[in-house]
């Protein structure tokens, strides 16, 4: 990756990184002018036995060089300082926008560990590259062309060696740090595998544990550690190599320069002045250089991590989404010319959204098998559809494709008689309540968790949705109720996270509501209580809700039945009884206990079985 490549991709670096290079380029041209002005004080005080008075105006000059050069060093560290802050928080931000854009189907691909590995090392090792290696970099070039300039006016003999000198730096950097590139990238990968699988492991301490397989997962960590530190050895080995060849190599080229230079002052050819002047010149001339080979190390891991970390802001959104708002097309098709009306209307009262799938085909990306084939149904303006079926039939990839979070292969998804893809999706989505089958809360209280679903919300609405969603049975016996910190002052089940997500959907109060399973931890009791609340809350909704528990279905206007990706029944619940498929299976399942054939493949009614 070229250095355009990294103005290219991070704009903000231009102007913060001029500043840091000019200042730092200030800083240099005062050293010169230090140097100047300490060789002809010392030729005058100890050769040219000049009186004080003589002197003094140069050792002025001096000490204003010398702070002169601390301020202009001083700004150039705050200037990199603020590029570096803007630099962390700008890749972050886009990284985190990014992931945003992707959605949840994208990152259900990724391991977290390794995405957080590159959102929080890989930026910090992006951002000592670009704000420390780079200015190191314009640096190494300006100020030894500057200080040459000056030796060459003074001494040309010095001034040729230094030519000859300088040029073998960069060789035996490029030698040495040939393979340098491969270790880098093997480090990275070390790490990122690392925070991976570390994740990984912490989350599935209790199966691990159960399954005793907790030692084999050390061992394996372990594994990858010894990956890690074998590559960073290797690493640290050229870094040090680099330093010791850079080293040497300038401590030798200052030393040929010296020689020469003593030499020449023995036997007259050159002046105490010009010579004390170029030798002190000459150790300035390579630390630019010498500094470059101290950076290297950490300049091949920010190449690393910007690798990987460009590579997911290159990675297209499944989904683009469109221009249209669903205000607008609730007027076209209403009449109502008020914005706010349209809007009032739409939260206040029966949903006026319908949605349609209509022949869509869809599977997940890198999967050669299709999670949906040929789907179509509708759900009317303020219905409710239910969709049952086996697991893995294709219940919740329905969903990632209503929310616009993947989009069909084949067929369309119309709302109102739009397509979906013409919408923006961030609107979309502020007209959906979703409750999804893993429900996250943030670190925070109840309340706080509660009123995440709509901004603006009130306590009281907030407190009126928890009590409808059964929160306030578990809520009144925690010692600080509702402001209750969940994971610091309480650990909560999987129902009664489940009723906090509900809770969440109902003061949403969006028109259209998607649930996935929303009860599917709750015991019996609980279940029927809820489905009274469900009930209250989908009245006048467009809603679709998968379920495995045939309470929840059985009241709504249509049930579709899903099995394999493919729509193979739908109706009323009274119609699907009546049918004798699938549905009529389930359903003697649910109420008779019937058993589930493993020779047909299929339920059947307890009894039945020979
Ligand atoms: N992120 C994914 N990548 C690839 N395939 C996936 C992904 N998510 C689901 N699938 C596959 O798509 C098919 C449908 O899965 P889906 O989650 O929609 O089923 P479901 O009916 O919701 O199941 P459940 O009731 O268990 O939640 C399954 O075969 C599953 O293996």
């Amino acid at each position: 990756m070229n250095t355009k490549e990294w103005f290219r991709r991070i704009p903000n670096l231009i102007p913060g990184l001029t500043t840091v290079v000019v200042l730092n380029f200030a800083s240099g041209l005062l050293m010169i002018l230090q140097a100047v002005f300490l060789a002809k004080i010392v030729t005058d005080v100890f050769l040219n036995d000049r009186n004080r008075g003589d002197v003094m105006m140069p050792i002025a000059l001096l000490f204003f060089v010398i702070l002169l050069r601390a301020v202009a060093t001083g700004l150039s560290d705050k200037a990199s300082g603020d590029v570096s802050l803007r630099i962390r928080e700008d890749l972050r931000m886009s990284l985190v926008r990014h992931l945003f854009q992707l959605g949840p189907v994208y990152l259900r691909r990724e391991r977290t560990g390794e995405l957080v590995n590159s959102a929080m090392n890989g930026i910090e090792q992006v951002d000592v590259y670009a704000t420390k290696y780079l200015p190191q970099m314009a640096h190494a070039f300006l100020i030894p062309v500057a200080v040459w300039c000056l030796v060459i006016g003074t001494d040309i003999w010095s001034a040729i060696i230094l030519a000859v000198t300088a040029p073998l730096i960069p060789i035996f950097m490029i030698l040495i740090g040939k393979g340098a590139d491969s270790i880098a990238k093997r480090q990275w990968r070390a790490l990122s595998v690392l925070g991976g699988h570390f994740l990984d492991v912490i989350r599935g301490l209790t199966t691990l544990k159960v399954f005793n397989r907790s030692r084999a997962q050390v061992e394996i960590i372990e594994r990858i550690t010894d990956t890690y530190r074998e590559a960073t050895m290797q690493s640290l080995r050229v870094a040090f190599l680099s330093a010791l060849v850079l080293e040497l190599l300038t401590t030798l080229s200052t030393a040929v320069v010296a020689v020469m230079l003593g030499l020449r002052l023995l036997h007259g050819n050159i002046d105490f002045h010009r010579a004390f002047l170029v030798l002190l010149l000459a150790p300035e001339f390579y630390l630019p250089i010498r500094m470059i080979g101290t950076q290297f190390h950490a300049s091949m891991n920010g190449i690393e991590a910007a690798k990987r970390i460009f590579e997911i802001l290159d990675t297209q959104p499944l989904v683009q989404g469109g221009t249209r708002r669903i205000v607008e097309v609730i007027q076209s098709q209403t009449g109502e010319a008020d914005d706010h009306n349209a809007r009032v209307s739409c939260f206040e009262h029966e949903s006026p959204i319908s949605i349609e799938f209509d022949d869509v085909s869809f599977a997940y990306p890198g999967s050669e098998v299709n999670a949906l084939e040929h789907v179509s149904f509708c759900v009317p303006a303020g219905k409710t559809v239910a969709i049952v079926g086996a697991s893995g039939a294709g219940k919740s990839s329905l969903f990632d494709l209503l929310l616009g979070f993947a989009r069909p292969l084949q067929g369309q998804i119309r709302i109102n008689g739009v397509a979906l893809s013409e919408f923006e999706l961030s609107d979309w989505r502020a007209h959906v309540s979703y409750v999804s089958q893993t429900t996250h809360l943030f670190p925070g209280t109840i309340l706080e968790n509660i009123c995440r679903a709509r901004q603006g919300a009130s306590v009281a609405e907030a407190l009126e949705a928890a009590r409808l969603a059964l929160v306030d049975e578990f809520v009144c016996r925690l010692p600080h109720g509702y402001t209750t910190r969940i994971g610091e002052d309480v650990q909560l089940s999987g129902g009664q996270i489940q009723r906090i997500a509900m809770a969440r959907a109902i003061l949403k109060r969006a028109p259209v509501a998607c649930f996935d399973e929303p009860t599917s931890q709750l015991d019996m009791v609980s279940e029927q209580a809820l489905q009274a609340s469900l009930e209250t809350a989908l009245q006048g909704r467009t809603a679709l809700v998968a379920a495995h528990r045939m309470q929840t279905v059985r009241r709504a206007h249509q049930i579709v039945v899903v099995e394999s990706g493919r729509i193979v029944e739908q109706g009323t619940h009274a119609d699907l009884v009546s049918a004798g498929g699938t549905y009529q299976k389930l359903w003697a399942f649910y109420n008779d206990g019937a058993i589930f054939d493993t020779a047909a493949r299929e339920f059947v009614p307890e009894g039945a079985r020979v």
